[in-house]
């Protein structure tokens, strides 16, 4: 809705009011079309404000929408009748004007912003471009090659940035409403001819062509096969070449193709589903709204190791005090130079002054005693970090968060050593920490709502996108990360290169394939869990028996690479070669080729042509039937949780949704039936039977995914 008032005598004020973001529902956009009509007959109105209500402007179109039968007035001509009254419009922009709110702004004859507000067109990122009139009146007011920066990458600016581009007139640090006003009193009356953005000409910069053909293949190279990217270079592209009218037709067309796509219905899922694994709740009945979190001005950080450096750097740059415990010298000499070269790093970045203050540090664990939470990142042995827990629990202050940074150790047996159980929980960062998006929180059997609570509360200050997830091996995100890999190794045994593997993924969209992946991680990573799993047996015996441990398929091939001392990036070979040890271009390289053919005769296996489209199934499936055991388990509320932790912390792309999303698009049906199909060819491999959630999903009907909750929940509730 919009409401029109007239203030300081002369201005028509109209209030966009639709809570929390004034979003541009059919009721907005009713009410604006309205408002506007009645200030531009109306004698008294002289010029007229336009400003959203509670201190945002306006986040856009309304997104719920889009998925429903869309009615009301169309955008476009709501915009064309502002910028063609005859009275000055001028935009008070507060908070947000992102999408259609910077459209309806751009229709304005002016644009007065608070130095908080941010600015954008980030309809790229939701599958879209900014189809009312958005990528036709941006060029023209800032340019081709700004617009085409703002659009293509769909980033929000600060006000100081706008002002720069020309994108507003003027920046307050005021009350925005009252500047706006003073403003539309001191224009009222003047010529509006030079105002109307949608008559300018396109300001055509030299070398156009090679401007756009630079443009297309920077995005076509970023955009892992998302379409929106390069439908708004073209839609750029037709502002800057053809008349307006025509330019709005192109970006008709244009947005009529993306409006209905897969990628656009995937990453508005993305979007909702960011926003939804806030909303947490544990089996236990926790819930996000209605447990309390702690405060936490003092951490502490333990082992500064790559991922410590990268929690205390994350956690100082919140704003916390930290302490950063390291006992081996080295260690901590090396931490010290790395932790402020990141933090110097990271504050130029931002613009703002390095916290390098914020970081204490100790070789002494006592350092401890008077923090409010503990991060432990010590190095990934249960032993180890017993030990620590045993000293954490007596030397921390009562009610003092004690948590683990394992990825996929026992957070139960963790709390088990300690005193007080229910203040110990799993915060699962991801490297490097200061910069991944990711943190999987993990309760266990004990840990107590406020802790949880806390833990989420802490994780959503540092800026990352928070997932509560209960306690497992691997958790969500590396419980699954199993089956994907072990079927990546037996498509090698089978006939396949990690070239092929790894080309099939990463056009899928993945932005690194599971090989080159691997190498960057480190082989012997896995290799040390899988010798504490009791699965290694070293040397090349041959005979299908060496391909099984505890009586399922088991392929050697990782550990054979890491016997002769192949660990990837870091020894410059792994499953390509480098140039150099720490090197980071993989180049295919012979001596694989030749090891997987000898390996193959070794133990009998006739290599066979396997396509893309195999190696998409076998690896995604597997994965994926995985993710509807976590599910089944309990481990995971919903399909989101899964979802964006594989969106944010494992390179899934996000233009296909996470894998749940991605099952539900490929269709349940099928995602069954390839699973029995390649179970019944591998009967050896458990992975590929698929989960009775799975079955039982399809048995109803394949519901949509927003209901795949309640199938849970009758599930659980007959168990
Ligand atoms: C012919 C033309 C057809 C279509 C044209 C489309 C052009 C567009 O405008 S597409 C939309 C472009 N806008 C955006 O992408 C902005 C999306 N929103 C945000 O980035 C943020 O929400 C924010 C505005 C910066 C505010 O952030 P914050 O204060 O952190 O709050 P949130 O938790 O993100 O959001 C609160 C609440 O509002 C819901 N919401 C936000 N924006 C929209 C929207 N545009 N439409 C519908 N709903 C929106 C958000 O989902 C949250 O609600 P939940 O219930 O928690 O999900």
């Amino acid at each position: 809705m919009a409401q029109l008032s007239i203030v300081s005598g002369s201005v028509g004020l109209i209030t966009l009011q639709n809570p929390p973001v004034n979003a541009l529902s059919a009721a907005v956009r009713q009410g604006i079309v309205d408002t506007v009509e009645k200030a531009l007959s109306d004698p008294k109105v002289k010029s007229v404000v336009i400003r959203g209500q509670n201190g945002v402007f306006c986040g856009g179109a309304d997104i719920k929408e889009f998925g429903t039968k869309m009615t009301g007035p169309h955008l476009i001509p709501m915009i064309h009748a502002i910028e063609a009254g005859n009275k000055p419009m001028v935009a008070a922009i507060e908070g947000s004007a992102l999408g259609g709110g910077l459209e309806l702004a751009l229709g304005c004859h002016y644009r007065v912003a608070h130095s908080k507000a941010r600015l954008g067109l980030p309809e790229v990122t939701l599958g879209l471009l900014p189809a009312a009139a958005g990528s036709q009146r941006l060029p023209r007011l800032i340019g081709v090659p700004a617009a085409l920066n703002l659009i293509t990458t769909g980033r929000h600016v600060t006000a100081a940035e706008a002002l720069q581009l020309g994108i507003v007139d003027q920046v307050t640090d005021h009350d925005t409403v009252d500047t706006a006003v003073k403003f539309a009193l001191n224009v009222a009356g003047q010529s509006l001819d030079a105002r109307r953005i949608s008559t300018f000409p396109c300001p055509r910069p030299a070398e156009l062509d090679a401007l756009f053909e630079d443009a297309m293949q920077k995005v076509r190279k970023s955009a892992r096969g998302a379409i929106a990217p390069v439908a708004c270079v073209q839609a750029v592209r037709a502002a800057a070449t053809l008349p307006y009218a025509e330019g709005l037709e192109r970006e008709r067309e244009l947005m009529a193709t993306l409006f209905n796509s897969g990628q656009a219905r995937a990453l508005q899922y993305c979007f909702f589903a960011q926003r939804a694994v806030g909303r947490w709740s544990t089996p236990s009945g926790a819930r996000w709204d209605t447990s309390k979190p702690v405060p936490v001005p003092k951490a502490a950080v333990i082992g500064l190791g790559t991922m410590g450096r990268g929690i205390a750097v994350a956690l100082a740059q919140t704003g916390l005090s930290v302490v950063a415990v390291e006992t081996q010298e080295k260690q901590m000499m090396e931490a010290k130079q790395a932790v402020s070269g990141m933090l110097e790093r990271g504050a130029k970045r931002r613009g703002v002054a390095p916290v390098s203050d914020k970081i204490s540090y100790s070789g002494n664990i006592r350092a401890v005693a008077d923090v409010d939470l503990v991060i432990e990142a010590v190095f990934e042995d249960m032993a180890v970090k017993e030990k620590l827990f045993q000293q954490l629990s007596a030397i921390c202050k009562p009610g003092a968060l004690l948590c683990t940074n394992t990825s996929a150790l026992d957070v139960d047996h963790l709390a088990s050593q300690t005193r007080n159980p229910e203040l110990v929980v799993g915060m699962h960062f991801f490297a490097p920490a200061h910069v991944m998006k990711l943190l999987e929180v993990v309760y266990g059997r004990r840990s107590s709502t406020q802790a949880v609570a806390t833990a989420m509360q802490l994780g959503k200050k540092m800026g990352k996108v928070s997932v509560a997830v209960g306690n497992c091996r691997g958790f969500v995100g590396n419980r699954m990360l199993k089956p994907y890999i072990e079927q990546a190794f037996y498509l090698l045994e089978e006939g396949a290169t990690p070239e092929l593997v790894d080309r099939a993924l990463e056009e899928f969209g993945f932005s690194m394939g599971v090989f080159r992946m691997s190498d960057l991680s480190g082989l012997d990573v896995g290799w040390r869990v899988r010798k504490g799993d009791g699965l290694v047996e070293p040397g090349l015996a041959s005979g299908p028996s060496a391909r099984v441990r505890q009586g399922r398929r088991y392929s050697p091939l990782g550990d054979l690479l890491c016997e002769q001392g192949r660990f990837g990036q870091k020894t410059g070979r792994g499953w390509y070669q480098y140039e150099k040890p720490g090197g980071r271009v993989a180049r295919s390289d012979p001596w694989l080729h030749s090891f997987l053919e000898g390996y193959r005769a070794r133990h009998g296996l006739v290599a066979r042509r396997i396509d893309h489209e195999e190696v998409l199934e076998r690896c995604l499936y597997a994965l994926i039937n995985e993710g509807f055991h976590i599910l089944e388990d309990g481990i995971a509320a919903g399909p989101e949780d899964i979802d964006v932790i594989y969106v944010f912390g494992y390179g899934w792309p996000r233009h296909r949704g996470g894998p749940m999303f991605y099952a539900g698009m490929v269709g349940l049906a099928k995602v069954l039936e390839r699973l029995e199909h390649y179970h019944q060819a591998h009967p050896d491999v458990p992975h590929l039977q698929p989960c009775s959630l799975l079955r039982r999903l399809v048995a109803s009907g394949s519901p949509p995914i927003h209901k795949w909750r309640e199938v849970i929940r009758k599930l659980h509730s007959h168990l």
